[in-house]
């Protein structure tokens, strides 16, 4: 049995990997960028496993170890270890492991080559039985004088074992990858047999049957030495590749300090899937003595690395989501949402904006079933900022450009739908600038009623107003204040809907950014009911809208509206979008920005109570996503700002609210708590307006100042402990 290192089988390198093309074949020849050549010898069979644990060098070696050949192969990126074990009586020889580097992870594949290396003398001797055949399989070639006897005896095999072969070797689509000329001398011939080495085994003790068939004390002895030679070579090829697997072992371990330093991309992003992987089942995969946190701490390094997110952002994402979700929202954001143009209906249809464009070589679509006036663009040859039509304002243009949270897209259709302006109706949209929901507002009420489009930067201001020109918008008043002004300048309670939209338009957070804007939201959402009058005939509404998904920027300025003021949260009118009256939408999901949406109605004008003790803990813990640990700085500074405007509207609230005895603001009395006369009677408001009121003395509200912060700490110390 010569060594034939020319006749290769081929495998093929798929996106999902290596498959094995064929088996049986002559040639074994690996067909990826990283090997070139695979040299086996003549009819060996590959089965292929794959596994992606495996993080190789970059080396070139083909070793065929133990009891085999050894060769070497030049190939550019692949370390493969080969394994081969005795020879069978059959000649069929079981390879070993192979281990191999792919594009973007590592890829083990545990190739099981068995030799199909004798191939005749099929005509002239029994097939195997059909034992013996299975054992061939487990069987190591290294040719001695038995095996080219028993070679000669055995050839062709069955087709039970062809169908192992195609079941372990994957598709037969790819058998046709292989030319003829690959294919056929040595292929599938182990048990039928052929002709061609009849006349080449081992001179005379070849199985033809003739000289060896009158002795047969000889060939038990040496079947005999077969058997030894084969358990010895077996327990060698074993041996060798539980070392070859040892080396290369499948469990996934963290990097050490010394390896922390930074990784090529390809490795991060592989050590990021382990991680997750090792993390989505980590009681059977964790390495030993590590702990979830140990692989927390490195997937945030890594994810913040790779995706070059802040510290911060990585660590609120990791606390939010699950990891699987949070990497397929990582992935999710880092893909371009489509760009979308919205027709304006105050100039045309969409059906003939659809007709304008895909003229010009506008590629496009309708946006989806939610929208009836949006477009998705794939592909345009001309600039679609500066069409014709986009100069006379038949749409506007959503995705304008891509920030990491704040990005303008499909998603800014939401709030407007959300709003339901109706004709006639006073509107206010807080925060304006470039104007895409002003100018969506003005077509849904048919520029009739009368909109506020407030913007505070002056700068922005041209923006806005070109755009209201551009798109035909007559019913709207641009104001230049700070939103939080505005219920002084249009006065309380005095229009029907209001639209507010977080303020900032940054491209990246910080906790700083973060606890600022959510302190400005909580303002402007207040001042945003404060204008809404409670009881218009068709509105009464509030809509609250981010492209943030940070908790403190969205359901904690919500909850914070509840307490303050008499509104309720009202379904969206929006079918999709995750569950909740209050819509989270995310990309992955909905194919749009990461997008946070609360309708409110408005119950009665009067407020509730002014801030107290217990609200500024609640402002500040809401202002922290759970879990985060704070920047003492900031919130220390936060805590000052919030404890003088609470001191101011505490001296407020005072000359209006009693200090019940535990504390607590009393509540206005509503029907439910009208009190009770000793008499039993109930007192009318205006009975108890009259009753001249007392006010708590200082020592009273300072023990019961100290009651509360006692009670608070307690509730902390608790919580901690829990
Ligand atoms: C994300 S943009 C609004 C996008 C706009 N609603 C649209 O659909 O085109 C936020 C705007 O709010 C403005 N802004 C920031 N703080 C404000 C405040 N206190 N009062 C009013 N507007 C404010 C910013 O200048 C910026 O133009």
């Amino acid at each position: 049995m010569s060594e034939d290192f020319g006749n290769v089988t081929e495998l093929s390198n798929r996106d999902d990997g290596f498959r094995l093309s064929s088996h049986f074949m002559s040639k074994i020849r690996v067909m990826n960028r990283n090997i070139r050549h695979l040299p086996m010898s003549t009819a060996e069979r590959l089965v292929v496993r794959q596994s992606s644990r495996y993080n190789m060098a970059n080396t070139a070696d083909l070793q065929l170890g133990a009891g085999g050949r050894k060769g070497l192969v030049s190939t550019n990126a692949a370390y493969l270890t080969c394994a081969t074990g005795a020879t069978s009586p059959g000649g069929v020889t079981r390879v070993t492991s192979v281990i191999e580097q792919l594009k973007l992870g590592y890829v083990f594949l545990l190739l099981q080559m068995a030799s199909n290396k004798s191939k005749g003398a099929k005509s002239k001797n029994q097939p195997p039985k059909k034992k013996q055949r299975n054992d061939l399989f487990i069987d190591k070639k290294r040719p001695t004088k038995k095996d080219e006897v028993l070679d000669d005896v055995s050839d062709g095999h069955s087709e039970e074992e062809e169908e192992a072969g195609d079941l372990l070797d994957g598709d037969d689509d790819d058998v046709s990858e292989i030319s003829d000329e690959d294919d056929a001398p040595l292929a599938d011939d182990f048990l039928q047999g052929s002709d061609d080495n009849e006349d080449s085994g081992s001179g005379s003790t070849s199985g033809s049957g003739s000289d060896s068939d009158s002795d047969e004390t000889d060939i038990e002895e040496k079947s005999r030495a077969i058997d030894e030679q084969r358990a010895r070579e077996e327990k060698d090829a074993q041996a060798e590749m539980e070392l070859n697997i040892k080396e290369e072992s499948d469990e996934f371990r963290l990097p050490t300090k010394e390896q922390q330093r930074p990784p090529d991309l390809a490795n991060l992003q592989m050590r990021i899937k382990e991680i997750v992987r090792v993390l989505s089942n980590f009681k059977d995969m964790r390495q030993e003595g590590t702990t979830r946190k140990d692989y927390i701490d490195q997937l945030k390094i890594d994810l913040g690395s790779y995706y070059g997110y802040n510290e911060f952002l990585i660590r609120v994402l990791v606390d939010m989501f699950p990891v699987v979700e949070l990497m397929e929202l990582i992935e999710a954001f880092e893909k371009p949402r489509p760009t979308c143009i919205r027709t304006n209906t105050l100039r045309t249809r969409r059906r003939d904006l659809a007709n304008f464009l895909s003229k010009r070589g506008v590629e496009l679509d309708q946006l989806s079933k939610w929208s009836k006036v949006g477009l998705v663009v794939y592909n345009s040859h001309v600039p679609i900022g500066a069409t014709p039509e986009y100069l006379a304002g038949f749409y506007y243009l959503c995705a304008l450009s891509l920030y990491f949270f704040y990005i303008q897209s499909a998603s800014s259709f939401l709030p407007v739908m959300a709003l339901a302006p109706q004709e006639k109706e006073r509107v206010v949209d807080m925060a304006a600038a470039p104007g895409g929901k002003t100018t969506y507002v003005a077509a849904l009420m048919k520029n009739s009623g009368i909109i506020y489009a407030n913007e505070i930067s002056e700068a922005r201001l041209k923006s806005l107003t070109a755009n209201l020109h551009r798109m035909g918008v007559t019913n709207t008043i641009v104001c230049n204040y700070d939103g939080r002004e505005l219920p002084k300048v249009l006065g309380q309670n005095s229009v029907d809907r209001v639209i507010t939209k977080d303020p900032s338009v940054k491209t990246s957070k910080s906790l700083d950014d973060i606890q600022k804007c959510a302190h400005l939201q909580k303002q402007l959402i207040l001042a945003a009911i404060d204008m809404v009058d409670a009881n218009s005939k068709s509105g009464g509404y509030i809509v609250y809208s981010t492209c943030s998904i940070m908790v403190p920027e969205n359901e904690a300025v919500i909850d914070y509206a509840l307490k303050k003021r008499d509104v309720k949260v009202v379904p969206c009118g929006l079918d999709f979008g995750c569950p909740g009256k209050p819509r989270r939408f995310y990309p992955l999901v909905h194919n749009m920005d990461g997008f946070f949406v609360a309708k409110l109605k408005k119950m009665s004008n009067a407020k509730k109570n002014p801030i107290n003790s217990e609200d500024l803990e609640t402002i500040v813990q809401t202002q922290r996503p759970e879990n985060t640990p704070i920047d003492k700085d900031n919130t220390e500074e936060l805590k000052q700002n919030l404890k003088k405007q609470g001191n101011k509207w505490k001296k407020e609230s005072l000359k209006k609210n009693v200090l019940s005895k535990n504390g607590k603001v009393e509540s206005p009395p509503t029907s439910k708590t009208k009190k009770r006369t000793e008499t039993g009677k109930v007192e009318s408001p205006l009975s108890s307006k009259k009753r001249k009121r007392r006010f708590p003395s200082k020592e009273e509200i300072s023990e019961a100042r100290e009651g509360k912060r006692k009670a608070m700490r307690e509730k902390r110390k608790q919580g901690r402990k829990e």
